[in-house]
C-alpha cells in the first residue's frame, strides 16, 4: 500500500492555511504526499511547509521557476534551503539555466547536510492541446518536443520532468526507467477534465511509465475527499 502511496501526489490548490488544513485531515493517513503551487504558496509562504512538514508529509514546491541562468540557480537555492523533497523549473529556460540550477540545489544541499531535493522540469503544460500548441508556433509536434525537452533536462542533469501521461511511455524510452515522470492531467474515468486537455486515468498513466501522478481537483472539489483519495489509491493498486 505504502509504495502505491508515495506515488500519488494531492495538489493543494486552495487560498488559505485555514482550507489546507481542513483538506490535509481529511485525507488523513491516505496520502503522504502534497504539491503546493504558485496559489497557496503566494498567499501564505513557509507556513504551509511547516505544517506539512511537522505532519511528516512529503512536499514538492511546484513554484516552476523561468528565468536566467543566475537568478533561477539562486531561486533554487532558497527553495532547497525550506527542506521541500522536490522543486521544479521550466524547460524552455534553456540547458544553461537547468544545469546551473542543478548544480546549486546539489551545492547547497550538501552544504546544509540535507537530502538534495529532486529538481525537474516542466515540459510541455498538460492544458496544452494542439489548438494553443499550433498557437505557440513551435515546429515539431507536441510529443517530439516534450522528448527533447526531456533529453535535454536530463543532460542538464535533472532528476526528471512534469509531463502529460500521455507522454510518459516515450519518455521512459528515451530518458530511461530512471529519470522521474511526473505527471498532472490525471483524470479518473467519467471526471470532469476543467482546464486539462492530454488526460489519462490513473491506472493507464502508471501503465504508461508514471512514477509520481498529481491530482488535484478529482480529490479537492470531490463531496467526499477522503472516499475521492482512496478510490484513486485503489485503482492505481489494480494497475
Ligand atoms: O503541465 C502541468 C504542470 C503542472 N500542473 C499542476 O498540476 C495540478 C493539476 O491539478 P488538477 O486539479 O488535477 O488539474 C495543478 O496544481 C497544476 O498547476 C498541471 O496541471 N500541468
Amino acid at each position: 500500500m505504502d509504495q502505491v502511496r508515495n506515488r500519488l501526489i494531492v495538489a493543494l490548490d486552495v487560498d488559505t492555511m485555514a482550507e489546507m488544513r481542513q483538506l490535509v485531515e481529511e485525507l488523513g493517513d491516505a496520502v503522504s504526499y502534497y504539491k503546493v503551487g504558485m496559489q497557496l504558496f503566494y498567499s501564505v509562504g513557509m507556513e504551509c511547509l511547516t505544517y506539512l512538514r511537522g505532519l511528516g508529509k512529503e512536499v514538492f514546491l511546484d513554484l516552476k521557476m523561468h528565468d536566467i541562468p543566475n537568478t533561477v540557480a539562486q531561486g533554487a537555492a532558497s527553495l532547497t534551503r525550506l527542506g521541500v523533497a522536490m522543486l521544479n523549473v521550466h524547460s524552455s529556460g534553456g540547458p544553461a539555466m537547468m544545469r546551473a540550477a542543478a548544480q546549486k540545489v546539489a551545492e547547497t544541499a550538501a552544504s546544509l547536510s540535507i537530502p538534495r531535493p529532486k529538481l525537474i522540469a516542466v515540459t510541455v503544460l498538460t492544458s496544452i492541446d494542439s489548438t494553443e500548441w499550433a498557437s505557440l508556433r513551435c515546429a515539431a509536434g507536441i510529443s517530439d518536443q516534450v522528448v527533447h525537452l526531456a533529453q535535454m533536462a536530463k543532460e542538464a542533469g535533472l532528476d526528471g520532468v512534469v509531463a502529460s501521461p500521455q507522454e510518459a511511455e516515450i519518455i521512459r524510452e528515451a530518458c530511461g526507467k530512471d529519470f522521474a515522470i511526473i505527471t498532472p492531467g490525471v483524470r479518473p474515468k467519467g471526471a470532469a477534465l476543467n482546464d486539462q486537455s492530454r488526460v489519462a486515468t490513473p491506472s493507464d498513466a502508471l501503465k504508461s511509465g508514471a512514477h509520481y501522478l498529481v491530482v488535484g481537483r478529482p480529490i479537492t472539489a470531490a463531496q467526499d475527499r477522503r472516499t475521492a483519495a482512496l478510490a484513486i489509491l485503489e485503482e492505481m493498486r489494480n494497475a
